[in-house]
């Protein structure tokens, strides 16, 4: 099928968990919505357009002798999408790189005020290691240097600041967050990148944090590393083999949840607008319609600090916006209902993903601070909020 112009009809099979895909997509044609993680070649057989989230293996079983011109994830990973298959039979291809990093580092600094018992994020004087300094690492960066804390990178593919090791990282590093992609192949493959020899070195009461792929890090070496005599802690939004994750690892992790950390409203809609953006493109037609006159998530109202103690005021801003304890919470309760039963947790999990609340960016959220309370500004600042001073 060569390039349409928008007047075409075009059919577009899309994952029904997409948001506002009526608003952006009913233009090009009729729209047919599946659950993503059941797609089969028959559902998409005709369509001409492709439409996905992480759940759905886009490869040649599922396409070959479609129709399918074009292919769009509205997430920020692909490791679940074939694109050398997709380039070798000339399937146009996008992501939406970046859509919810900023979600993915809200949910770092609300799981440390969730370790610190909703005391603030207790990381003054630790050091921060951040492997994978792409759209999110080099955001969570950003954010810890405005808190003047130390960090430890590693990125083998990036010029990064304070650049080291992988293997300098996992040995100096009090608190570990990954934000690589999956890769099983090439040059510096992330599948088992903390496998149980680097997991075995990690320093004794330090914090993992995986909000990246859960195959990055192995789960059978994580158990017996949770359970060793010099435990570390763990916490974990992604798993290995998920949906159907391990319930004995998740009984030992400090916090864990069902693949959400990227699920701010504003994230999912962006990565809706973003593939929108790149289907313009690909059919070479004028991007008319945007999140701001179809769908505009507004600002939210301001909060006024008041009092003095940061600790206290830090968490109750980011318990405002979003209370992990919660989808922890739900996680371990499907968990402890499903019991032996697989399918049950299986579909439980993706209920959990399917039902998921309505959670704003931290950047969304102004908090009114005193002219005088400099030390507050900066660590509000610097996890994220955003700060009218002078109140
Ligand atoms: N849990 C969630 O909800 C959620 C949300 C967003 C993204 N993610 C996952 O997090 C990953 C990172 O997201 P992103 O938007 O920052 O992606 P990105 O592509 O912008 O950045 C990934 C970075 O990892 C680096 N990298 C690759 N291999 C590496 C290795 N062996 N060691 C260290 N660094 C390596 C790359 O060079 C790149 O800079 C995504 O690929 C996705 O799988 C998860
Ligand atoms: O890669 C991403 O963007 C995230 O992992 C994303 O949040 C996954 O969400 P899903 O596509 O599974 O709904």
């Amino acid at each position: 099928m060569p390039k349409q112009s928008s007047g075409a009809e075009l059919t577009i099979v899309a994952d029904e968990n997409i948001p506002l895909l009526n608003e952006f997509f009913a233009g090009f044609g009729s729209i047919r919505k599946l659950p993503g993680r059941s797609m089969t070649p028959a559902d998409v057989a005709d369509a001409d357009v492709l439409l996905v989230r992480s759940v759905t293996e886009v490869n040649e079983h599922l396409l070959a002798g479609s129709s399918v011109k074009f292919v769009a994830t509205a997430t920020s990973g692909t490791d679940h999408i074939d694109t050398q298959w997709l380039e070798d039979n000339q399937i146009g291809f996008a992501s939406a790189a970046g859509c919810n990093a900023d979600a993915v580092v809200d949910y770092v600094f609300t799981a440390l005020n969730a370790l610190s018992d909703g005391q603030g994020l207790n990381i003054e004087g630790k050091v921060f290691g951040i492997v994978g300094y792409g759209q999110v690492g080099s955001r969570l960066y950003t954010r810890l240097q405005q808190l003047d804390i130390k960090c430890l990178v590693c990125d083998p593919f990036k010029e990064t600041p304070d650049q080291v090791s992988i293997d300098e990282l996992v040995e100096g590093a009090d608190i570990i967050s990954l934000h690589t992609p999956l890769t099983q192949s090439g040059e510096e493959p992330t599948w088992h990148l903390l496998d149980g020899e680097r997991l075995s070195r990690l320093k004794e009461g330090s914090v993992l944090i995986n909000a990246g792929r859960g195959e990055v890090v192995d789960n059978v070496a994580l158990i017996r590393r949770l359970q060793s005599d010099s435990p570390i802690t763990a916490v974990l939004d992604v798993w290995e083999n998920e949906p159907a994750l391990s319930t004995e690892l998740l009984e030992l992790v400090a916090l864990g949840t069902p693949h959400i950390a990227g699920y701010s409203v504003d994230g999912k809609v962006r990565g809706t607008e973003m593939i929108y953006q790149a289907m313009c493109q690909w059919l070479n037609t004028p991007a008319d319609i945007s999140l701001d006159t179809i769908a505009p998530v507004p600002a939210l109202q301001t909060l006024s600090a008041a009092g003095e103690n940061i600790a206290e005021i830090t968490a109750a801003s980011i318990r405002l916006l979003y209370d992990i304890r919660r989808d922890d919470h739900c996680l371990r309760a499907l968990a402890k209902t499903a019991g032996d039963d697989t399918s049950a947790l299986v579909k439980g999990f993706d209920q959990l993903r399917r039902h998921y609340p309505k959670r704003r960016e931290f950047n969304t959220l102004t908090v009114q601070v005193p002219e005088t309370a400099n030390a507050l500004e900066r660590e509000l600042a610097g996890i994220g909020f955003s700060i009218e001073s002078g109140k």
